[in-house]
């Protein structure tokens, strides 16, 4: 069976991308270091837990494996936490990618696809974002993964190391089947945060402002369902493997929902309410994140079919009811 490294596996992200290599055919060795993930979310394939930061280890790997490709998820990625620690994001994320990627062009892998986000944008007082569009990140979180993609540019150029970028804009849902899903602990985003308000497991959910430049005051998104978001994840590496050059891709749908019309959704498949509580703006938060490209609907055939709203709430609540929240 084909071997694919999946780094950050024990991940909300990781662990539905193993998920999706597995029904495809492939096997998916999760590498974790379980800082912000868990052991019980790998489920489709051998875990080797590990750290990024240990080039020593990461060879170690590269010498148990025949990976035919990368796909690179392990991060830390929460703004708040950056703002506070940039050093860490540094180290983290750039360090540990950086080993990575040494120990995949010193052990001929040369397939890479690499998580990044639209957080390398920046705050473009509310432009759609293409690929094209000129990236100034807002904090050490953006900033760490704009310089990985420097990197992997650079290593393409001196290492021929191909590679598929993908600036994901918000990630939501869960699997279906209900046997992997969302679980931050702390939790910062919308929708977990909101079922937890919902089902009373915490007393409100914070409204992070509600005089941005937008409809209803409050931010707008783009979100992206997790199934969906794998799916590319798996087309990338076909894109790959099949000798297609390297590529940076954004991951949206092009509809922007605003923290209002999320919370709105929510009724229509809870049938409950939200308690809300209207916060200040929270820090290096913009107004509006869209996608505006067709890049990957157009060439690697991507299609988020499963990215409406309703979906996305469903499958979340579904996975929040599982009791996993509960651990
Ligand atoms: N969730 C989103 O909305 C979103 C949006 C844009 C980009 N991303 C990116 O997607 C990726 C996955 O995000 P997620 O939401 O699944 O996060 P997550 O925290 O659930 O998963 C990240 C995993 O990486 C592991 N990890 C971190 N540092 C490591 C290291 N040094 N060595 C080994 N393992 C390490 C963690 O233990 C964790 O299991 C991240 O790179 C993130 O920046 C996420
Ligand atoms: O309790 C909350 C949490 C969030 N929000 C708002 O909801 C929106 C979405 O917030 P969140 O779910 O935290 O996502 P983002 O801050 O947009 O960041 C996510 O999406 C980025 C890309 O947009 C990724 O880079 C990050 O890793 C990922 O956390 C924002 O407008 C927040 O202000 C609230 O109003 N209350």
């Amino acid at each position: 069976m084909t071997q694919i490294l999946v780094t950050g596996g024990a991940g909300y992200i990781g662990s539905h991308a193993c998920k999706a290599l597995r029904a495809a055919g492939y096997e998916p060795v999760a590498f974790d270091n379980l800082s912000t993930g868990w052991s019980d979310a790998v489920k489709f394939g051998p875990f080797e837990q590990g750290d990024l930061l240990d080039r020593e280890r990461l060879d170690a790997l590269f010498a148990t494996y025949d990976f035919d490709g990368i796909l690179h998820f392990a991060a830390l990625s929460q703004v708040n936490e950056a703002s506070e620690d940039p050093g860490l994001y540094w180290r983290n994320n750039v360090g540990g990618s950086l080993n990575l990627i040494e120990a995949a062009v010193s052990h001929d892998c040369k397939n890479f696809v690499f998580s990044s986000t639209c957080a390398t944008y920046g705050d473009q007082d509310g432009v759609t974002l293409t690929e094209d569009t000129d990236q100034h990140p807002m904090n050490a979180y953006g900033a760490s993964k704009q310089a990985v993609e420097q990197i992997l540019k650079n290593f393409g150029e001196s290492h021929g190391l191909r590679h598929v970028i993908f600036r994901y804009f918000n990630v939501a849902g869960a699997d279906p089947d209900g046997e992997v899903g969302e679980f931050h602990q702390p939790e910062t985003h919308l929708i977990p945060l909101m079922l937890d308000a919902i089902d009373g497991k915490r007393d409100a959910l914070t409204v992070y402002g509600s005089d941005y430049p937008t409809e209803d005051g409050t931010c707008v998104r783009d979100y992206v369902h997790v199934m969906d978001l794998v799916d590319a994840h798996i087309k990338g590496l076909r894109w790959l493997v099949d000798g297609g050059e390297t590529r940076v891709f954004n991951l949206g749908t092009k509809n922007g929902y605003s923290v209002r019309e999320v919370i709105d959704a929510s009724r229509l498949v809870t049938n409950k309410d939200v308690p809300i509580i209207e916060g200040s703006r929270r820090e290096g938060d913009c107004a509006k994140l869209v996608s505006g490209s067709d890049r990957a609907r157009q060439e690697l055939g991507w299609s988020p079919d499963r990215s409406t709203m309703k979906d996305m709430i469903r499958d979340a609540w579904r996975w929040h009811q599982t009791g996993h929240y509960d651990k």
